[in-house]
């Protein structure tokens, strides 16, 4: 349990870090060139949420975000002992909620930096915080057809 906290603490810490490079170090709106038509560090400020959706609906995302932070420890507690995998995945989710939330509550929207051109499409630009989301409900899923799978396992004997 306590080291899957650890884990959402080293993510808020790595995707405070970074936001706040890019906040002091960048202009909004400026570009670096990382890998040519593939990746930029891009300054960019997003007040909704994926894909922009949502912009200034501050409180939704607030108990939005609040709720799953609950949900997410609640989960942590019941179902993840014994279980990395799950643990894991919760961490990282937990840790790309509360990421997102302190720039939500802090500068009223959320610092994006991470523009990539995934197969030419100009993917929406993301921060720590989305890939974290990104990649815990990834091993989320995962986690949940390995039960599945060691469950019919079981009951077909
Ligand atoms: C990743 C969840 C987005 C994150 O949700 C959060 O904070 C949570 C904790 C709180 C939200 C209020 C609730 C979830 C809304 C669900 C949602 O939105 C659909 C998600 C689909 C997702 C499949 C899982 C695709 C992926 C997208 C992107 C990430 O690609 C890596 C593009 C990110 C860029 O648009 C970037 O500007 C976003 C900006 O940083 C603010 N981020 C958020 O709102």
């Amino acid at each position: 349990m306590f080291y899957y906290i650890i884990i959402a603490l080293f993510i808020i810490a790595l995707d405070q870090w970074t936001k706040w490079l890019i906040v002091k170090k960048m202009e909004l709106g400026e570009s670096i060139q990382v890998i040519e038509n593939f990746l930029y560090i891009t300054s960019h400020r997003n007040r909704g949420a994926a894909w922009g959706i949502l912009q200034g609906q501050m409180w939704f995302f607030y108990v939005v975000t609040i709720v799953v932070i609950i949900g997410i420890i609640y989960y942590m507690y019941k179902a993840a002992r014994g279980k990395w995998l799950l643990g894991v995945s919760l961490g990282f989710m937990l840790g790309g909620a509360i990421g997102n939330f302190i720039d939500r509550v802090y500068y009223k929207e959320v610092v994006d930096f991470i523009n990539t051109y995934i197969l030419g499409y100009d993917f929406p630009i993301f921060n720590i915080a989305d890939s974290a989301l990104v990649i815990g409900v990834g091993m989320l899923m995962i986690q949940m057809f390995k039960e599945e799978r060691e469950l019919k396992e079981k009951t077909n004997g």
